[in-house]
């Protein structure tokens, strides 16, 4: 099959960026680098994509990431993409909250104690819903609810809702099939803004497909070149939008292809 094509206008937006002199390439992992997939442990990359990420990252004065919401741990494992510097791709876990260096702030006692009590509460939840499962982090956990039926999805996810989402010091993302509760606070958009001044890069690329990743769009600088595409459907405040993740294969090879 050929590689799908782009729209003039993002192409020109990305010509423009690849102009730039220093820059900073950055992706979400989930429905951007990888499919989406039934269960997070089939999530393997697309393999051009990941090839053209890494070859971002070879070129000059450009920095290249991968942004998620899984660990860290989780994402190198997943995607097969070593630490840098050894393969040059920088790695962010935890919805942007997790460096190589780890976390801001350790977690306090209290807080570890109220992940516990989530953990519990959703493995309740999980052993109560066929088809649902909990994904553990090092700051969240994660109800999924992908393979269970419509009306149980419902049901499990009103009752997170009613229940540790709506507990003191919990902070909820919504996502494709699965609600996140965290006891700390994380965003993409933060992170990007810390890569983009570590670095000292003139513009951002960045692609996302879910709601955790409007915060990253949230702090493109749109008027100074950053380009930010959502991928597949949704509302988004994204300037650019592309269809699938095959596209995503073809914006990575092509700003490669020019920096
Ligand atoms: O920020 P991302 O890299 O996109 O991570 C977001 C979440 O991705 C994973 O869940 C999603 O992908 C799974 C595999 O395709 C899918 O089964 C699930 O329904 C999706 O929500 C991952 O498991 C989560 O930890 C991430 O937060």
């Amino acid at each position: 099959m050929s590689a799908p094509e782009l729209d003039d206008d993002l192409r020109h937006a990305l010509e423009a960026f690849c102009a730039r002199a220093r820059v900073l390439v950055a992706s979400d992992y989930d429905g951007c680098i990888a499919p989406i997939q039934p269960r997070p442990d089939m999530a393997v990359p697309h393999p051009e994509s990941l090839a053209a990420l890494r070859d971002c990252a070879q070129r000059p004065n450009t920095l290249a990431a991968m942004v998620s919401g899984r660990a860290r741990d989780d994402l190198a494992a997943i995607s097969g993409v070593a630490d840098a510097p050894t393969d040059g791709l920088v790695l962010v876990g935890s919805h942007g909250a997790e460096f190589d260096t780890g976390f801001d702030q350790p977690l306090t006692v209290d807080q570890q104690a109220l992940l516990d009590r989530i953990i519990d509460e959703f493995r309740s939840l999980a052993a109560r819903f066929a088809g649902t499962s909990v994904e553990t982090k090092p700051a969240s956990t994660t109800l999924h609810v992908r393979n269970a039926s419509e009306s149980d999805a419902a049901e499990a996810l009103a009752l997170a809702a009613a229940g540790p989402a709506s507990w003191p010091g919990v902070h909820v993302t919504e996502g494709k099939a699965v609600v996140e509760l965290a006891v700390i606070e994380t965003s993409k958009g933060l992170a990007l803004d810390r890569l983009r001044d570590e670095f000292g890069a003139d513009a951002v690329l960045y692609l996302g497909d879910d709601v955790t990743d409007e915060k990253a769009f949230a702090h493109l600088r749109t008027d100074s070149g950053d380009v930010g595409i959502k991928v597949g459907s949704g509302e988004t405040g994204a300037a650019f939008r592309v269809p699938t993740t095959d596209h995503v294969a073809t914006v990575l090879e092509f700003v490669a292809a020019r920096r």
